[in-house]
C-alpha cells in the first residue's frame, strides 16, 4: 500500500500563550494526525487544557498559528470561529449531564439547540449515538438513576451528537474505578475508527492513554518534550519525558508554581520571629 498524504487536522507552529504575564506555551508546535487517535500529556499545570481551549478557540494565541483543518484558529472572525467549532465536540472532565433531563433529552439537547431537525429524526439520531455507547437501553433514566461511567459515557454520546469531525476530551478517565477505565478507553478508540473521527485525549493516565493512543504529545515547561507513537515516546532518553513517562517524582519537570523563592517567602522567620 503507498503512504497517503493528509496534512494534519490540527497543528501547533511555534505557539505561544500566556495568561497575562506568566507565560504557558512557550513556543510549542505539534501536529494532530487526521483519523488518529492523540494523547496530550503533560505535568498537572503544563497547558494541556489550554491547548484544548487554543484550539476551539475560547483563547488566542499570542504568537505562532493554531491550525484547524489548514485555517489559523487566531485570525477567525466570529462566523468563521462558529463553523469551525461544529466541528469539534468537546468531553470536559466529569462531563456535567443536566440532572433534570433524562439521558434521551441530554443528548438530543445540541440537536434541538443548533439544528432543526424534525422530532423523529432527533429520536433516530439520538437512539444511534446511544446504542454507540452502549446505552439505548439506558435513555429514559435520570443522570441521578446512571453510575459515574454510564454518566461519562451519556456525555460521549452528547459531544458527538453533532456529528463532529474532532472530538477533544479532558481528563475522561478521571475518577473512574478501572474497570469503567478501560471499557472508556476503549471506546473512544472505537468510536474514533467507527465514526472516522480525529480524537485529542488529555489524560494522566499513561498505561490506559498509552494503550489507545497513536500518536502522543508530551508538554513539559511550557514547550513539546517529544512527541511520536507511544512506543518512540517510551524509549526518549530525554531525562523530561523519562521522568515522565516513569512516573518519577525528582527529575526536571517543575513540581513548584512559580513564585517567590523559599527565601523570599520564609527568610525573615529565621531570625526566630515570624
Ligand atoms: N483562565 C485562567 N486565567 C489565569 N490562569 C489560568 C487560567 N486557566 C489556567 N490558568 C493557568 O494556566 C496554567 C495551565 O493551565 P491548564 O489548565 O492549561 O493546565 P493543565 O496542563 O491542563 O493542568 P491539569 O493537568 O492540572 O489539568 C496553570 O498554571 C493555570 O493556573
Amino acid at each position: 500500500m503507498f503512504p497517503v498524504h493528509s496534512a494534519p487536522f490540527v497543528e501547533f507552529r511555534d505557539v505561544r500563550f500566556g495568561y497575562g504575564e506568566r507565560a504557558i506555551l512557550d513556543g510549542v508546535s505539534f501536529s494532530v494526525p487526521r483519523g488518529r487517535v492523540t494523547a496530550l500529556m503533560g505535568a498537572s499545570g503544563g497547558g494541556k487544557t489550554t491547548v484544548l481551549r487554543l484550539i476551539g478557540g475560547q483563547v488566542r494565541a499570542n504568537a505562532g498559528e493554531v491550525r484547524f483543518d489548514g485555517q489559523d484558529v487566531g485570525r477567525m472572525g466570529p462566523p468563521a470561529l462558529y463553523a469551525a467549532r461544529r466541528r469539534m465536540g468537546m468531553l470536559f472532565q466529569f462531563g456535567a449531564l443536566f440532572t433534570d433531563m433524562t439521558v434521551f433529552d441530554n443528548v438530543a439537547f445540541p440537536l434541538r439547540e443548533h439544528t432543526q431537525l424534525p422530532e423523529p429524526l432527533v429520536r433516530d439520531i439520538v437512539l444511534m449515538k446511544l446504542d454507540a455507547v452502549g446505552l439505548r437501553g439506558a435513555r429514559g433514566l435520570m443522570p441521578s438513576e446512571v453510575s459515574g461511567g454510564m454518566a461519562r459515557r451519556v456525555a460521549l454520546a452528547r459531544a458527538i451528537a453533532l456529528d463532529p469531525e474532532l472530538v477533544m476530551y479532558d481528563e475522561p478517565f478521571a475518577g473512574l474505578d478501572p474497570i469503567s477505565l478501560g471499557t472508556s478507553a476503549r471506546l473512544i478508540r472505537r468510536l474514533n475508527d467507527a465514526l472516522g473521527l480525529t480524537s485529542v485525549i488529555v489524560s494522566h493516565d499513561l498505561d490506559e492513554t498509552f494503550r489507545i493512543a497513536d500518536h502522543v504529545v508530551i508538554l513539559a515547561n511550557g514547550k513539546v518534550a517529544a512527541q511520536g507513537t507511544p512506543d518512540e515516546v517510551r524509549a526518549s532518553t530525554d531525562p523530561l519525558v523519562h521522568q515522565f513517562v516513569n512516573a518519577e517524582a525528582e527529575g526536571p519537570v517543575r513540581f513548584h508554581y512559580p513564585g517567590p523563592t523559599v527565601d523570599e517567602d520564609f527568610g525573615h522567620m529565621q531570625g526566630g520571629r515570624p
